[in-house]
């Protein structure tokens, strides 16, 4: 793991060959759904195998079967709410918990519409209470003009105030973390790699393509709109 230069609290894995793989092959146009979500998966365990040497460690004793030794428990593992933003995140967390098992979910629901304006439709909301002792990991694997996470960091925000605020994604463009950093100062940032720019469309260049629809297959249509069922 290795912080930017460009900025303060944003990290990058590209010290690690074995995330670099993954990311390679979530890259490669020929990566089917399976092995796309399988990718997502692997870099949400492995990640947050990396993040726990960011946590607070203490130090505790314990008995082996023959005698007292010294241990330790990973204090931060055990105060976690990972968010989860529709769609895209829903594997990357899958990873995640596996290693933050003790953590509390939440899912907010945010949908990026067309350029230029990249509306951001945020339609469902269920996160736990933040504590001051947690640490909340927001997942979402495309950090792209930034607008979907300023909106969500905003949302969790009202729910209390953590010990950290962190950022878990695959991909960022400059533009994106920028944005965020204005707007959140202290979040802190870990994606796999920070890429080139922006094009025209709001997609992130080499990039990986829609995360989403790489991940789950393409929708035919994206509807925004309230949709209400009541029992007669
Ligand atoms: O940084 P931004 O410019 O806001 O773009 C990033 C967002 O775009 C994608 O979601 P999308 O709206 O495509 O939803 P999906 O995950 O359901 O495909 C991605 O998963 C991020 O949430
Ligand atoms: O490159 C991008 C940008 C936004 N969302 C994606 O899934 N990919
Ligand atoms: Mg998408």
């Amino acid at each position: 793991m290795m912080e930017d230069k460009r900025w303060k609290g944003v990290y990058s894995f590209e010290d690690s060959p074995f995330i670099m793989e993954v990311l390679t092959e979530l890259r490669d146009k020929e990566t089917d759904s399976i092995s796309f979500r399988k990718g997502l998966v692997k870099l949400g365990r492995y990640m947050g195998y990396e993040l726990t040497k960011t946590m607070e460690v203490e130090k505790i004793k314990v008995e082996t079967p023959l005698e007292e030794t010294e241990g330790v428990v990973v204090k931060d593992r055990r105060n976690v709410v990972i968010i989860t933003v529709l769609r895209a995140a829903i594997p990357l967390m899958e990873g995640l918990i596996k290693v933050l098992e003790h953590a509390r979910v939440g899912i907010i629901s945010a949908s990026r519409g067309k350029a230029p304006k990249f509306e951001i439709e945020m339609n469902y909301v269920k996160v736990p209470q933040v504590k001051p002792e947690d640490t909340v990991i927001i997942t979402d694997p495309m950090i792209a003009t930034g607008s979907t996470l300023i909106k969500v960091i905003e949302e969790v925000k009202k729910y209390g105030s953590p010990k950290r605020l962190i950022v878990l994604g695959v991909l960022a463009a400059p533009e994106g973390i920028s944005r965020i950093k204005e707007a959140h100062p202290e979040v802190e940032i870990f994606v796999t790699k920070i890429d080139r720019e922006l094009n025209e469309k709001g997609y992130i260049l080499p990039g990986l393509g829609d995360a989403g629809d790489r991940a789950f297959g393409a929708p035919i249509k994206v509807s925004t709109l309230p949709q209400m069922h009541t029992l007669e």
